[in-house]
Formats: structure tokens, sequence, C-alpha cells
């Protein structure tokens, strides 16, 4: 008798529920691009640290100035040359200017910064053709941050801006969640890594490089291994050897191995090791394994067994491992998922769940949403149409015909 198959949602939840919370690292902030921050981050300064001139111009006190104009500009002696980067205190005396660039600090006393352009550019002494409100051109103190303000909060992902921040706060390691470590394994004695010649029945490897991709572009680190002889023992043996190897595995990730045939080596050999093998009705993607491996010497290891043929991978790493791998470190879990309208007929298996390969565009749909052409046929094998695709176009099971100019919803892939 055939077991009835899994629905998606429900392996989704089999292989959510085999990931941790996540764990936390100290790390040199260059290194935290991408990761979600793990603890609150406080301003230990202020920003700007102290008043600084917002121009390249005169430090004055605007009172000095409030007959100048451009027919009877008022001279003054410079006093003072202050570039960016001084660091004595000085004091503006009445009746005098400091020349002041950008970013230096303002003298005591100082209370505006006439630009260059509304002066003669003197250096002894300077003519000034206008006058300037108190605080012109001035950055005050804290008028970005305060010392003590909270600067970034837990779980905002750190991109370029946040990473400047930190530097300008003069923070110089954060605590940001880990990347999990995905040991990629292929298994197929037909399978041979690129670069080398190929026997008639011989293909190439290209799982385990698309799934340790894949693994990266989720925020993951990935360890490939190749393994080709269909011998169990051998198999378990390379499993325990990278589980107890120099760096902990958070996840074991396979493909091929786990169908119907006489050399499922995955299958075989976890079968009845904490993984159960079963059908979910999606297509492509339908045999699926999920579980916990214990190795030799007793270390556990979540273990998904994804279905060999390279679609079939892909698409199942996308719907059922991504989500919670990000999630585990603190990401946003989910891809965009938006509605458009299908610009071609297409067939779906009644009672499966089917995920085809699309190219979404913003326009052309009715009602202002965008339209998504289905590309390439169903079957698993079609790698070049999921390269060109931008978008899975989700079929809800209970779909057979679906007409062009229906209302789809699609997974947005970048
Ligand atoms: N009698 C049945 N046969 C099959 C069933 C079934 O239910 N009953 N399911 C089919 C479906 S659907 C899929 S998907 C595949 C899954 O098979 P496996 O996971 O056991 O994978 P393999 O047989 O090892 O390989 C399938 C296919 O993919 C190619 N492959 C495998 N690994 C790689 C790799 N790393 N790089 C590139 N290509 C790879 C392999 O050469 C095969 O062509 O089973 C169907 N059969
Ligand atoms: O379900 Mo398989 O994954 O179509 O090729």
């Amino acid at each position: 008798m055939t077991a009835p198959l899994r629905s998606v949602t429900d392996h989704q939840a089999h292989v959510a529920a085999l990931f941790g919370p996540a764990r936390t690292v100290r790390v040199p902030i260059a290194d935290a691009l991408g990761r979600a921050l793990a603890v609150d981050v406080a301003a230990a300064v202020s920003l700007p640290g102290f008043d600084n001139s917002a121009m390249d111009g005169y430090a004055v006190r605007a009172t000095d100035i409030t007959d100048a104009s451009e027919e009877e500009p008022i001279r003054l002696p410079v006093a003072e040359d202050i570039p960016a980067g001084r660091t004595d205190s000085l004091t503006l005396a009445e009746g005098t200017v400091h020349r002041i660039m950008t970013g230096a600090p303002m003298p005591a006393g100082a209370d505006a910064v006439v630009q260059v352009e509304l002066t003669d550019g003197g250096d002894q002494t300077v003519a000034i053709h206008g006058t300037v409100a108190v605080g012109t051109a001035v950055r005050r103190a804290g008028s970005d941050i305060e010392a003590g303000d909270p600067a970034l909060l837990t779980g905002t992902v750190i991109g370029s801006s946040q990473i400047g921040l930190l530097a300008a706060l003069g923070v110089a390691e954060v605590e940001v969640t880990a990347p999990l470590h995905v040991v990629v394994l292929s298994t197929g004695s037909e399978l041979i890594a690129p670069g080398n010649p190929l026997e008639h029945g011989q293909i190439y490897e290209s799982n385990g490089a698309m799934l340790c991709a894949a693994v990266r572009s989720a925020g993951g680190e990935a360890t490939l291994v190749h393994f080709v002889p269909d011998d169990v023992g051998q198999f378990r043996s390379r499993l325990d050897e990278m589980i107890d190897g120099p760096t902990a595995v958070d996840l074991i990730l396979t493909s091929g191995g786990v169908s119907a045939g006489a050399y499922e080596v995955v299958k075989d050999a976890l079968t009845g090791q904490g993984v159960d093998f079963l059908k979910v009705a999606m297509q492509p993607g339908m045999p699926q394994g999920s579980g916990r491996y214990t190795s030799a010497t007793g270390t556990t290891v979540p273990i998904v067994t994804l279905p060999g043929n390279p679609v079939s991978a892909q698409v199942s790493f996308e719907i059922f491992v991504r989500p919670p791998l990000r999630s585990a470190m603190g990401l946003l879990a989910h891809r965009r998922r938006i509605q458009a309208s299908l610009a071609d007929d297409l067939r779906s298996p009644r009672g499966k769940r089917q995920f085809r390969r699309g190219v979404f565009t913003h326009a052309g749909g009715a009602d202002g949403i965008g339209s998504v052409v289905p590309i390439g046929p169903p079957s698993s094998h079609h790698l070049r149409f999921l390269a060109s695709a931008n978008a899975l176009i989700d079929i809800a099971a209970d779909a057979d015909d679906v007409p062009a100019g229906t209302t789809v919803e699609v997974i947005l892939l970048d």
C-alpha cells in the first residue's frame, strides 16, 4: 500500500523543527556584514563628538559682521587657521575670525561660519560680504546621536551603512549571529567533478556546487563532499568523519539516493538512523527525507536529504531549507511573495503543489500587478530554465488547468 503524500507545509514544519536557536559570535565589524546583531548597541560617544564647521570658510561671532554687505564688506583679521584634525582648543577673540575647514572644531566664542564664497578668501585679513545668523554652518555636538542613545537594535541585519555607523561610534567588534556550517554531500557514481573528461553514462556533478552556493547566499557556510561508491558502510563512515571533523557541523544536506531505485545509498544508509524518508505532494521535489543523525561517537546533527534531480534539489532547498536556515541565523526567513498575472496557460498535476520556473516582470498584469511567464517544462532535469528564472510560480495542489490571465503567487528569487 502506498503511504499518503505529506503536504508541503507539513514537511516545512518537520524541517524547521530540526533547527535550534541562533548562536552568536563576536567579530570585527567588517565581518559582521550580512549578519544579524545579537545585542543592542548604544552610542559610546556623541556624533558629532564636538561642535564643528559644516563649510570651508571663517568662524565668526555673528554680531561682529551684522553690518556687512556686498557693497560694504567688513574686513577682519584672520587670527588662526584651523584645518580638520587640529586638536588644540582655541578661543575666538572679539573682532577677529579664524579660517576654518569642513569638519574642523569650532573655536570657543565663535557662533557661526561664513562660507568662503561670501568672502575674498584672505588669509591675513578677510573681507566678508554678507551677514550670517547664529548657528549657520555649525554642526552641533550630539546633533546626530547623543552618547548613551540606542544606535542599533538586536536583530538589525548589518549592511554597509550600519558598519559605517558602528565605525563612526568607535566600535571595533560586535556580537552577531553565527553563520551555520552546512556539509553538502552529493552521492552518485555517475557524477564527475567539472573540469574532468566524461565517459558515456557519466555527468558533471552540479548539485554540490549549486547547493553550496545556495547555502552561502542564504548566509551560511558550506563544505562540499562528493561521495562516490554505493556502499552504505563507507557512506556512514564518511558522514561520521565530517561530523567529528575539526569544524562543527550544524546541518547535513545530501542530494540524490532517496527514491525507489536499487542503489539509493542515502536512504539505505540512514533508514532506521533517525531519518524519515517520505514523499511530499509537490513537483518537483517529491522524494524527501529529514531527521537527526547520530555519529558513531554520539554527536547528533540535523540532516535533510534532497532529491537528486537538479531542479528538485534547488527548489527543495528554497522551499524547505532556506527559510529555517536563515531563521536560525536571525535573518529574515522568507523571500518576497507577490501576486502576478500568469502570461501563459499552465497544467499542473492535481494533488501536488507545483513550483514552476518563471520570469517575473513588475508590469504587464491587470490592476497594476506584474506578470509572470512560465519557462521550460515541469520536469526536474531542466536546469537551464531554472538558471533563466527569477521566480517560482506557486500553483496550489488542487489546481490542474491554470489559464493565462489567472492571478498566481510567485516567490521572487532575487
Ligand atoms: N520508481 C521511482 N523512480 C523515481 C521516483 C519514484 O517515486 N519512483 N521519483 C523520481 C523523482 S520525482 C525524483 S526527483 C528522483 C529522485 O531520485 P534520487 O533522489 O534518488 O536521485 P538519484 O536517483 O540519485 O538522481 C536523480 C537524477 O539526478 C541526477 N543527479 C543526482 N545527483 C546529482 C548531482 N549531484 N549533480 C547532478 N545531477 C545529479 C542523477 O544523475 C539522476 O539523473 O527519482 C525519480 N525516480
Ligand atoms: O519530484 Mo522529482 O523531484 O520531480 O523530479
